[in-house]
């Protein structure tokens, strides 16, 4: 059976990754689809965000990773998916959740929506959480694979990695985040 796990992976967290390794236990195939959506200002390009999904689900046979465009429904039936596979961390992801599956239902009475509950130790985390915490100048190293912790620090201008020049001893990223000054990664960010 093959399972769509559509959304924005803007950037992929490791409660994405949680969801497609035990995804990838259920199904033959998960595929991680990632919507073109213009409305959303992204951080990262979808080429992007597809290298950091393939990067980070590399050990894993089943799954794979691709853009789409339209509903996702229609996506779907195009890759042969009977599945949509969906994360649920609080009620409040329930409610649109509910509104998704049901809204989906109509449109293709073939596909389910299987929803998988988020570990405990994910149960708060989220892209944009993690945007939020690396835009103020914050580590999220616990937050997501290493390879896309440093591409957030590249977008936000964390100075990563820095050697001590007495000591030439290498400083991680939040022992080192008061040299970015919170206003100036906004003013970036808005020129
Ligand atoms: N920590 C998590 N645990 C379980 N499911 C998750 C987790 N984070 C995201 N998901 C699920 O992954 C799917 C794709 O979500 P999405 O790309 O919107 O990620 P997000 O972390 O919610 O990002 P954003 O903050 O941009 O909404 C959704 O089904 C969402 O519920
Ligand atoms: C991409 C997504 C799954 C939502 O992803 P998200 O959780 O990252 O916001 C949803 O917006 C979607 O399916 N969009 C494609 C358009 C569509 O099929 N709409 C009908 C279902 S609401
Ligand atoms: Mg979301």
């Amino acid at each position: 059976m093959i399972a769509i796990y559509p959304g924005s992976f803007d950037p992929i967290t490791l409660g994405h990754l949680d969801i497609i390794q035990r995804g990838s236990r259920l199904f033959d195939l998960v595929i991680v689809a990632v919507l073109r959506n213009p409305s959303k200002v992204p951080l990262f390009s979808v080429q992007e965000r597809l290298e950091q999904i393939r990067r980070t689900t590399k050990h894993l046979p089943n799954v794979e990773a691709d853009g789409f465009d339209g509903l996702t429904v229609n996506y779907a039936q195009q890759r042969q998916a009977q599945v949509l596979l969906r994360g649920l961390r609080a009620i409040s992801d329930f409610e649109v959740e509910l509104q998704m599956a049901h809204t989906n239902k109509t449109l293709s009475t073939q596909i389910e929506t299987v929803f998988l509950a988020t570990s405990n130790e994910y149960s708060f985390l989220s892209s944009s959480v993690v945007k939020e915490i690396a835009r103020f100048g914050g580590s999220v190293d616990h937050l997501v694979p290493p390879h896309i912790a440093l591409d957030i620090y590249k977008c936000y201008n964390h100075n990563y990695p820095t050697a001590n020049p007495t000591t030439m001893e290498i400083t991680p990223p939040h022992q080192n985040m008061a040299t970015v000054a919170p206003q100036e990664i906004l003013q970036e960010q808005e020129t």
